[in-house]
């Protein structure tokens, strides 16, 4: 296995929260890329995230953070272009213009589109501001209106995986909120046929498995 140092004793530190989606996706990343990490977790639900010394790695209060020696990077979409450049085994861009495009389209919809309306944050304000009610219908209404999107473009370009046969930055993105969609939010996965199948076929590969909610250093045991 490759691993994270420069040479030295560095090795990569990333941390993760078991269910966070964005953690999910650099955890996807390293694992395709063959890269060893040390987890450090944070309870979001002790909101480990707004501690002063996590606010000192991301000022948002937000995980992934990663730190490579005294190099400090947070944003799961950066973590993962930075990962690229200095690891290019597993290239998580294709070589093709356009496929390479779709692959940032679809990332973004997740990212920008999606799970920015089902973050913790964003939930523990509704409850306040509305009542716990209203939760789930607000997630499962962005949730809904993104997937809806992501079944349209992605039926023309997906094939065994969402651009194509090879996994790519695309598939780090959906894989994870996508199975939060079906699993912890109950979407009709029969709405949903392309990422139905999506779903199924990470569910067949290692370095996904491995990245998944239940298999972390954090999850909890009951
Ligand atoms: N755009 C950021 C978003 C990071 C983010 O929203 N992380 C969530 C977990 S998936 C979080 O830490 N939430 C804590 C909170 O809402 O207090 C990324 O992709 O890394």
């Amino acid at each position: 296995m490759a691993s994270g140092n420069d040479g030295g004793n560095n090795k990569l530190q990333l941390y993760s929260y078991w269910r966070s989606s964005c953690s999910w996706r650099v955890r996807i990343a390293l694992n395709l890329k063959g890269i060893d990490y040390e987890y450090k977790a944070v309870n979001l639900l002790k909101g480990e995230q707004n501690s002063p010394e996590f606010r000192k790695l991301n000022p948002l209060g937000y995980v992934p953070a990663l730190v490579d020696g005294d190099f400090i990077l947070s944003d799961s979409f950066a973590i993962l272009m930075y990962l690229e450049e200095k690891y290019p085994q597993h290239p998580l861009l294709p070589s093709d213009l356009k496929t390479k495009a779709i692959n940032f389209e679809a990332a973004n919809i997740v990212s920008s589109s999606i799970q920015p309306l089902q973050n913790l944050v964003v939930l523990n304000y509704i409850d306040e501001k509305f009542g716990p009610d209203e939760k789930l219908p607000w997630v499962k209404h962005f949730l809904g209106k993104g997937f809806a999107a992501l079944e349209m473009l992605l039926k023309d370009y997906s094939g065994k995986y969402a651009t194509g046969d090879e996994v790519y930055l695309a598939d780090c993105f959906l894989a994870p909120q996508i199975d939060t969609g079906f699993t912890r939010f109950n979407l009709d996965k029969s709405e949903f046929p392309i990422l139905a199948r999506l779903h199924e076929a990470y569910c067949e590969l290692p370095a996904f498995q491995k990245a998944m909610p239940p298999n972390q250093p954090d999850t909890p045991s009951s």
